[in-house]
C-alpha cells in the first residue's frame, strides 16, 4: 500500500510589542519570575483588559503580507481550561471570527513552487510557565509570560511531507522577521509550532485521522517529529489498527512522540465571546495606514535580485532568505561597486562557510559588509587572486583587520609584471629539462606540473591568467 501524508501547522508567533496584549506590563524576556505580571495578567477580580493597538497593527500587517482578508469586525473569545499557569481559568483568544482569514504563502521545495493556504491568523494571549526543575515536591509558577501577545497562524492541510512543512515554517519565520512583528527567537519560544499529521492511502480523497504534536521549537525537531509520526501511523494502519485523534508530545532525546491526551480527554473549551472586550473593529483607513508601512516582501525581493543583479533562482532565494542576509548582500554589492555575481559568491559560499563553521548568524558576522566589499574589490581589480583572497578572508575572520592591511603586511599582492613572471618560468623550465621534453613529446598533462611549480615559486601570487598564457608560449 502506498501512503500519502497530510500535514497542517499551527504556528504561534510572539508579537514584538513592548507591552502585553491586554495590559501595560512589559514583555521583555528573561526577567526575574513574576516581576512582569500586573493585576490584569494575574486575573485579579475587578480588573478589565484593554486591547494593545500595536498587536492589532502587527496582525493586520501580517494579513496584508499573505494576501488575506482583514476582518472589519472580529471577536475575542474566552477559551476555558484549568491549568496552574492560567490564573484566570481562561485564555483570551479568537475563535469563529479571527482578525485575519484566507491568506496564502508560496514555498519552494526541490525546485517545485507550491502555494500553501493559510486558513486564519488570530490574536491571543499566552499563558504563564510552570517550572519543575528548581523545586522539590513543588511546581513553581512564573506569570511573566502571561498576557504576552501571540498570533496563531493556522495552515490548511496542504502540506504533504515533513520537508514541505519545514519549508513552509522557514518561509513564515523569514516573513514575520521581514515584517518586524516577531523576533523569531525559537529558543526563547517566540516562534513555535504544533504539527497536525495524518496519513491516507494514496488516491483516497478523505483525510485520515490526525494526531497533533505540540510545541515544537526548532526546524529540525519539526522534521524529525513529523517523520517519526508518519512512520508510527503507517505501522498502526498496516497492522490493521486505527489511529486515534490525540495530542502528542515529541521527546527529542528519545526521538519519539508520546500520547499527552486523547480525544476523550480533550479539553472542552466552551468558547464564548469575552464580555469584557468589545468586538474589534478595523477601519479601512487603519488598513491603508498599515499597508503603507509594509517593507519589500521576500518574494518580491527575490524577483528583484534576479532581475537587477542577474542572479540565478537559487542564489536569489538564498540571499533573500532573511532580511539581514539580503541587506548584507546589497551593501557588499554597493560598496564593492563590482560584479554582483562575484559578490553573491563571496557572501553565499566563502563568508557563509565561516559563519556555519562558528554557528553564527549573518548579524553576528566577524566581517562586516564593508569589510567583505573591500576584499571583493581587490579580487576585481586583480590585486589578488581568488585563491589568495580566501586566505585573506580567513585572516580577517580570525584576527580582524582590513583586507588591504593584510595584503600589504603579508606581501600577497599578485605578480602581474610580465617580465617577472617570465623570468620565473625560465628558471623552472631550465630546472626541469626532462619534463619539458616529455611535454613537448605530447604529454599535455605536464602543463599542470609547470603551473604548480610557478605558483610554488611565487607563493601563489602569480596572476593565473597571465601565467597560463606565458607558460603556453614558452613551453612550445
Ligand atoms: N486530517 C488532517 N490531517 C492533518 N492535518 C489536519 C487534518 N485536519 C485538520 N488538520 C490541520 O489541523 C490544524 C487544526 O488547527 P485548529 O487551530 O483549527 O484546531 P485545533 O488544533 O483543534 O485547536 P487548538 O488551537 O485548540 O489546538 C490545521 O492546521 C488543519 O489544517
Ligand atoms: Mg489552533
Ligand atoms: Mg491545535
Amino acid at each position: 500500500m502506498e501512503w500519502e501524508t497530510v500535514i497542517g501547522l499551527e504556528i504561534h508567533a510572539q508579537l514584538a510589542t513592548r507591552s502585553k496584549i491586554f495590559s501595560g506590563a512589559p514583555t521583555a524576556y528573561g526577567a526575574e519570575p513574576n516581576t512582569q505580571a500586573c493585576a490584569i495578567d494575574l486575573g485579579l477580580p475587578g480588573v478589565l483588559p484593554v486591547l494593545n493597538r500595536e498587536a492589532v497593527r502587527m496582525a493586520v500587517k501580517f494579513g496584508l503580507a499573505i494576501g488575506a482578508e482583514i476582518a472589519p469586525v472580529s471577536v475575542f473569545a474566552r477559551k476555558n481550561y484549568f491549568y496552574p499557569d492560567l490564573p484566570k481559568g481562561y485564555q483570551i483568544s479568537q475563535y469563529d471570527l479571527p482578525v485575519v482569514a484566507r491568506g496564502k504563502l508560496s514555498i519552494n521545495v526541490d525546485g517545485k513552487a507550491l502555494t500553501i493556504g493559510i486558513t486564519r491568523a488570530h490574536l491571543e494571549e499566552d499563558a504563564g510557565k510552570s517550572l519543575h526543575e528548581d523545586f522539590h515536591g513543588y511546581t513553581g509558577i512564573d506569570l511573566n509570560r502571561a498576557g504576552t501577545p501571540l498570533l496563531e497562524i493556522v495552515s490548511e492541510p496542504d502540506l504533504r511531507s515533513a520537508k514541505e512543512a519545514v519549508a513552509y515554517m522557514k518561509k513564515l519565520h523569514a516573513l514575520v522577521r521581514y515584517l518586524e512583528i516577531c523576533d523569531g527567537n525559537m529558543q526563547e519560544g517566540s516562534f513555535r509550532c504544533d504539527a497536525n499529521v495524518s496519513v491516507r492511502p494514496k488516491g483516497q480523497t478523505k483525510f485520515g485521522t490526525r494526531a497533533e504534536i505540540k510545541n515544537l521549537n526548532s526546524f529540525r525537531f519539526v522534521e524529525k517529529a513529523i517523520n517519526h509520526e508518519i512512520a508510527r501511523q503507517i505501522e498502526i494502519l498496516e497492522g490493521g489498527g486505527e489511529v486515534i485523534q490525540e495530542t502528542r508530545l515529541y521527546d527529542s532525546v528519545k526521538d519519539e512522540t508520546r500520547s499527552m491526551r486523547s480525544k476523550e480527554e480533550a479539553n472542552d473549551y466552551r468558547y464564548f465571546p469575552d464580555p469584557d472586550l468589545l468586538p474589534l473593529e478595523i477601519s479601512s483607513g487603519f488598513i491603508e495606514e498599515v499597508k503603507a508601512t509594509l517593507p519589500e516582501l521576500p518574494d518580491a525581493k527575490r524577483d528583484r535580485f534576479k532581475a537587477q543583479y542577474g542572479l540565478s533562482d537559487y542564489d536569489a532565494e538564498v540571499l533573500t532568505a532573511s532580511r539581514e542576509m539580503a541587506d548584507f548582500y546589497e551593501t557588499v554589492v554597493r560598496e564593492a561597486a563590482g560584479d554582483p555575481k562575484l559578490c553573491a559568491n563571496w557572501v553565499m559560499v566563502e563568508l557563509s562557510g565561516l559563519l556555519n563553521k562558528d554557528g553564527l548568524e549573518i548579524t553576528a558576522s566577524k566581517i562586516d559588509a564593508a569589510g567583505l566589499a573591500s576584499l571583493v574589490r581587490r579580487i576585481a581589480d586583480a590585486t589578488i587572486s581568488g585563491k589568495i583572497a580566501k586566505q585573506v578572508l580567513e585572516t580577517m575572520w580570525n584576527e580582524g583587520g582590513s583586507a588591504d592591511d593584510i595584503i600589504e603586511r603579508q606581501g600577497l599582492k599578485q605578480i602581474t609584471d610580465t617580465g617577472a613572471i617570465e623570468s620565473i618560468i625560465d628558471q623552472i623550465i631550465a630546472a626541469n629539462p626532462e619534463q619539458l621534453a616529455q611535454y613537448r613529446a605530447g604529454k599535455d598533462k605536464l602543463f599542470g606540473f609547470f603551473v604548480g611549480q610557478a605558483m610554488k615559486a611565487t607563493q601563489g601570487k602569480a596572476n593565473p591568467a597571465q601565467l597560463n598564457e606565458l607558460l603556453k608560449k614558452k613551453l612550445q
